[in-house]
């Protein structure tokens, strides 16, 4: 073994040493810097130089004859040409043992030899040296290649071996009886690394700078290195010996990781555990996550594309990482951030190229689904009715609606609690009611105007000292424009000038027909002041529910209508809803009107925060973005990006609406025309207002006879008096016109009108009035159908012709016929077709009309059962506008 004290160290370069043994064999490792810091040990084995001097030739002969054939200093490739000459000067003294160094001097005939060389020989001999240096160098640099080739095939396959390992050991299932299997392959993996991760020493051997050696002798001793190889692979890769013996890569295979063990030299030439593990543990980790991915299916999606869309929202259709998206983008040149906003076209192409299908929808269908889900009649549970309270000023709807609430409040809770919305529920009988305490007939058509159906039913308030006055109409004609079922509340009976009976007669001119008048709607003669029958009225309530048979069904989404709305300071946007169906929950997210956000909390009427809140319940809605108006309706939508969706399309129709508004008003009467016709109705809703009721009867009366079957004129309200807001909410309301007969609207029905686009007419002659209603009409009557008789043609003979059909040679007997025109095919005097020409032709050409006497050709459209002898009747059609 190597005697360290007659070690001679070489300094080669500055990163190299060589240790040289003195004996015939010397051995010594060169520290190789292989990066980061680190080096590892090459071993070198230097042999003593033999020379071979036959004795009688000349000393120069073999001298020259071996050198030429002897490698460079080979250990020293990368900077041969330093030291070179250095290991090669002092090589020769140093293959003696340096006991012999007497003898060395004794065989200083041999330097004598050297130096007797003339000096071409010598030049000779120094450029074999150099060609034998360059050779060395170019072999060095070929193996670093190989090696680096080899290194990296080395750990490519112990990936391999790794991910191999780790597949199986995570498909062990049962610990104890498969950890074998799985450090079986992880063992399998690690012999074969000794030879290929790390092969410090094996190209070390070969490049030993074997002095003198003859080529085969090289040979000779690769074999004997790579016979050596595992046993110096104790040094430059014992990590298969070590794996046994490391509890903690054993516990790792156990718990179906893999230890991949590798070792490099280190400074003292012990294994450790380098870079290569850890990056191979990383390696492994990735490789055995995407093997846990790998068999997830892909599912195709149908993705729903809006006329635009933005990157993210699109990935979360799709269920893809947006980042994805993004990253397919940049391929196809396009920068693009999550949040940017893409067409349905670009969209298409990336939902295409991910696999998905997908179902293109125009703007309006971003609603689609929101307001249509339909209950089957299983689901439907009973609801509280939802009530409204109407009547002329100063009758005691705001007292009726307090007493009602007190009364309540008084019979179920002790102390009074204050009101916090604009609706709230009281209990009769253990039934709930819900009161929306919006008072008055033009919040309840408000509501109706903006499409929704809030009111079950309406509380008519008649004070019984005052009697039917012109707003007890108004709200009358409200309820009925509304389909609302009315209750009539008798007020203020305490008072001693009360006449209930006067009520109920003047309420049957109106069509109100009272059950003690003998008709339906059910009355009740209360006291708000004192509270009398209250309890009466509640139950009369209770009673129409249950004809209505109210019903909604709780389980289900929620949708409802905005009762009003206010921005608090402390709170935000906070919204009053009546929920209508299902059940509306903090945390979920809803578009009301064009605003939109996630419930932050619900507050029912006793100012409690509450946990949901089914059908036909008033709550406050606490974190929407804005404040909605009254009457918009809200739901609740899957999420964040469908609520933005949807809010954003309704404000961009509420700005076209706007901009609509401006060039034209939907309420004037030729396009109420239009709408009425399209919309297939037949009558003519009208509010008229009057100077006096003689005017508003004789208008009345003048429009009713311009009647027919088919169309009539409906008076949805007439009344005296100036055009107010109430009417212009109430012609919104039921698409009605306003005709106002010698008055003018007030300020605020002149902007609501504005607002709504309604148009009010004027009028002082009545004659003019009736006239234009008159021709507005006329346009709601289906046009006449006027037949014009054109002439006869009667078939001579029948060709058929390829690719056009049958073909009648006819000649006109009578009038002319007219291509386009409709036709009668007449065969003994029978009509056995009626359509239309497809050709009219005069000697092969198309020709507009033939006139009598002359032959043509006449093919019919979609009908070919012609024959010879069959007369061709000619006519015209128009259709007439008819007038009333
Ligand atoms: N005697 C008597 N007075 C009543 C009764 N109900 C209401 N009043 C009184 O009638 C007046 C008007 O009552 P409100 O409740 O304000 O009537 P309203 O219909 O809400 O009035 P507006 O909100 O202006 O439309 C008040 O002075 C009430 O005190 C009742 O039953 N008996």
């Amino acid at each position: 073994m190597t005697d360290n004290k007659d070690d001679k160290t070489l300094s080669v370069t500055g990163k190299k040493t060589l240790t040289l043994k003195p004996s015939g064999v010397s051995q010594g490792t060169v520290r190789q810097d292989i990066g980061r810091g680190r080096t590892k040990a090459v071993v070198v084995e230097t042999r003593k130089r033999r020379l071979t001097r036959p004795e009688d030739e000349k000393p120069s002969a073999p001298v020259s004859q071996a050198r030429p054939a002897e490698p460079a200093p080979a250990p020293v490739a990368p900077r041969p040409a330093t030291p070179a000459p250095r290991i090669h000067q002092p090589s020769a003294p140093q293959q003696r043992a340096p006991q012999a160094q007497q003898p060395a001097r004794q065989e200083r005939p041999r330097g004598a030899v050297l130096h007797d060389l003339s000096a071409g020989e010598m030049e000779a001999r120094r450029r074999a040296l150099v060609e034998a240096q360059a050779r060395e160098v170019e072999e060095a640099k070929q193996r670093a290649i190989d090696e680096e080739r080899r290194k990296a095939e080395a750990e490519e396959a112990a990936l391999r071996a790794a991910e191999d390992a780790a597949q199986r050991a995570t498909e062990v299932k049962e610990e104890g009886t498969h950890v074998q299997e799985a450090e079986a392959p992880a063992a399998a993996a690690a012999p074969a690394r000794p030879a290929e991760v790390r092969p410090v020493p094996r190209p070390a051997a070969p490049s030993a700078p074997v002095f003198g050696r003859s080529r085969k002798e090289e040979e000779e001793e690769e074999e004997r290195n790579a016979a050596r190889g595992p046993a110096r692979g104790k040094i430059a890769a014992p990590a298969p010996a070590k794996v046994p013996a490391r509890p903690k890569g054993e516990d790792d295979r156990r718990r179906g990781k893999l230890t991949v063990t590798s070792a490099d030299v280190d400074e003292e030439g012990a294994p450790s555990r380098g870079r290569s593990l850890a990056s191979m543990r990383r390696r492994q980790e990735k490789f055995r996550r995407s093997q846990m991915q790998e068999p997830r299916e892909k599912i195709v999606r149908e993705v729903v594309l809006p006329e635009t869309i933005t990157i993210q929202e699109l990935s979360q259709r799709m269920s893809e990482r947006a980042v994805d998206v993004i990253k397919y983008l940049m391929k196809e040149g396009q920068m693009m951030k999550p949040g940017d906003v893409i067409d349905a076209d670009l969209a298409e192409i990336i939902a295409t190229e991910f696999g998905h299908t997908v179902k293109r929808v125009s703007e309006s269908d971003v609603e689609e689904g929101i307001f249509d889900v339909v209950d089957s009649e299983g689901e439907l549970l009973s609801r509280p009715p939802v009530v409204t309270i109407m009547g002329h000023v100063d009758h005691g709807k705001t007292s009726l609606l307090d007493a009602i609430r007190n009364a309540n409040v008084v019979a179920g809770e002790a102390g009074g609690i204050t009101q916090h919305i604009g609706a709230y529920q009281v209990e009769q009988n253990g039934q709930k009611i819900t009161f929306i305490d919006t008072p008055g007939h033009a919040a309840f058509t408000a509501m109706r105007a903006r499409g929704a159906q809030a009111t079950d039913i309406a509380i008519l308030v008649v004070a019984a000292d005052d009697s039917v006055m012109p707003q007890t109409i108004e709200s009358i004609n409200h309820a009925k424009a509304a389909g609302v079922p009315i209750i009539v509340a008798i007020n203020k009976i305490d008072k001693p000038t009360a006449n209930a009976q006067k009520v109920r007669t003047e309420l049957l001119q109106h069509e109100v027909f009272v059950e003690s008048m003998g008709g339906e709607v059910l009355d009740v003669e209360v006291s708000a002041k004192n509270g009398t029958n209250l309890d009466k009225l509640l139950e009369a309530i209770l009673l129409q529910a249950e004809i209505l048979d109210l019903k909604a069904n709780p389980n289900r989404t929620a949708e409802g209508t905005v009762i009003e709305a206010e921005l608090d300071r402390g709170r935000g946007a906070v919204a009053t809803v009546l929920v209508q169906k299902g059940t509306l929950r903090p945390g979920q997210i809803i578009v009301a009107g064009d605003q939109w956000g996630r419930v932050r909390a619900l507050v029912n009427d006793k100012g409690d925060h509450v946990k949901e809140a089914g059908p036909a319940m008033p709550v406050e809605v606490l974190g929407l973005s804005g404040t909605p108006a009254a009457g918009d309706k809200f739901a609740v939508v899957e999420n964040e990006a469908r609520a933005r969706e949807i809010s954003e399309y309704r404000l961009r129709l509420a700005r076209d609406k706007a901009a609509a508004r401006q060039s034209g008003s939907r309420g004037s009467l030729e396009q109420m025309m239009s709408q009425l016709q399209t919309s297939g109705m037949k009558e003519f809703p009208l509010v008229i207002k009057g100077d006096v009721q003689g005017s508003i009867e004789a208008i009345a009366g003048a429009l009713e006879k311009l009647g027919t079957e088919e169309v009539r004129a409906r008076i949805v309200h007439s009344a005296v008096g100036g055009v107010t807001e109430s009417d212009i909410s109430l012609a919104e309301a039921s698409n009605a016109a306003i005709i106002g007969f010698n008055v003018r609207a007030n300020t605020q029905a002149r902007q609501a009108a504005e607002r709504g686009g309604i148009e009010i007419r004027y009028y002082n002659i009545i004659y003019d009035l009736v006239d234009d209603v008159k021709a507005a009409m006329s346009g709601l009557l289906s046009p006449e159908r006027r037949e014009t008789f054109l002439g006869n043609a009667e078939i001579l003979e029948v060709f058929n012709i390829t690719k056009v059909g049958k073909v009648a040679g006819c000649r006109v007997t009578e009038g002319k016929v007219e291509r386009g025109a409709g036709v009668r095919l007449v065969r003994d005097n029978v009509v056995i077709h009626e359509g239309k020409l497809k050709t009219l032709k005069r000697f092969k050409d198309e020709v507009s009309e033939v006139p009598v006497g002359q032959e043509c050709g006449m093919a019919f459209e979609n009908y070919e059962d012609i024959r010879a002898g069959d007369v061709i009747e000619c006519f015209r059609v128009e259709h007439v506008t008819r007038t009333l």
